[in-house]
């Protein structure tokens, strides 16, 4: 684990030394992810739990997160009832037919390790209302099938976005940069939310066929509520997959390859995968914070040095996404 790294500057106040400095290279085989409490009132030393969660793990459990419990509970019983349609009126909403990746992926119509069969989920994606670029354009079931779906989910999508706008003043400051950086490129994020459903998965066991079959997320963070059915797990840097159950009144945050390319690999974007093996019903809903389309991934200037040169290739975090996306998508075209 990283030592205690508070700088003093003699006047009181206190800097985080460049995360440059810090990185272990992927060494730490954790045992557990951590709990941050945004209750916290030391913003500094909130930053410092951030820094070391973010450079060891890749996740971390959000306690205190101000999310109302209405809010959460309404969105996952609007998954509950959009999974509940019959199929004809789910696949209307096929995310095949959307340019901008958005509605239904049936049971194994995604695959998200190539070397799988497909996954063993249902899935909703939306995306924001407000934001103009490419990504737009959410598809929704009738309001006549499921009466106010659409303004329950779109509450929460709200509300984790506002989340997710507190955490990048705080990953600023965990990286050495001013608080206000990310500011101007979160103006209209081209932000993810995915409804999951999982099916339990019971008899012989087929290592090709999971939940979610292990990768990495796409955007800088993601924001995950799961139901209180476990099933996430995270691979360590000595292979091992390390559960991460459900924790009360918390969302899980992990960081995706945005961030990853961004911080020049300083941060790490950590494989997991999910497998329901509970005998019940699971629910999920990730939400994927990512900066505005257009938002250049340049090595921020704190995780470069020397020693350190640019490892990625600069662009845009827009194209990054869809290019991803396009490949997620299409061994089920
Ligand atoms: O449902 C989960 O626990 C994980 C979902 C996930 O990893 C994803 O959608 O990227
Ligand atoms: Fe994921």
């Amino acid at each position: 684990m990283v030592p205690p790294t508070l700088l003093s500057t003699g006047n009181g106040t206190r800097v985080l030394p460049p995360p440059t400095e810090l990185v272990l290279e992927g060494a730490s085989a954790f045992k557990a992810i951590p709990i941050i409490d945004l209750a916290e009132e030391d913003r500094t030393l909130l930053a410092e739990k951030i820094r070391e969660a973010c450079l060891n793990v890749g996740f971390f459990y959000l306690k205190n997160h101000n999310i109302p419990s209405s809010t959460i509970t309404s969105a996952l019983s609007s998954a509950h009832q959009f999974f509940g349609l019959p199929l004809s009126k789910k696949t209307a909403l096929d995310i095949h037919l959307s340019p901008s990746f958005k509605g239904y992926t049936a049971l194994l119509g995604e695959n998200t390790d190539p070397a799988n069969r497909g996954d063993l989920h249902e899935g909703f994606d939306l995306g924001s209302e407000q934001e103009q670029g490419e990504m737009r354009g959410n598809v929704w079931p009738d309001a006549a099938s499921l009466p106010g779906f659409r303004e329950r989910v779109m509450e929460y999508y709200d509300s984790v976005l506002g989340l997710g706008r507190r955490l990048f003043p705080l990953f600023a400051l965990s990286l050495s940069l001013p608080e206000h950086f990310f500011d101007n490129k979160i103006q209209h994020p081209a932000a993810i939310m995915r409804l999951l459903h999982y099916p339990p998965q019971t008899g012989p066991a087929d290592d090709r066929v999971l939940g979610i079959g292990a990768h990495t997320d796409y955007e800088c963070f993601t924001l995950l509520y799961q139901d209180s059915v476990p099933a996430l797990q995270v691979l360590n840097a000595a292979g091992q997959w390390i559960s991460a159950p459900p924790v009360e009144g918390t969302f899980v945050c992990n960081l995706g390859d945005q961030f990853a390319r961004w911080t020049n690999d300083v941060y790490v974007s950590t494989v997991h995968r999910a497998i329901n093996r509970s005998g019940r019903e699971r629910y999920s809903i990730p939400f994927f914070f990512g900066t505005d389309y257009d938002v250049k991934l340049e090595a921020l200037p704190s995780c470069v040095s020397d020693d350190r040169p640019p490892r990625y290739e600069v662009v845009t975090a827009g194209e990054y996404v869809k290019g991803r996306l396009e490949e997620t998508y299409a061994h089920s075209k």
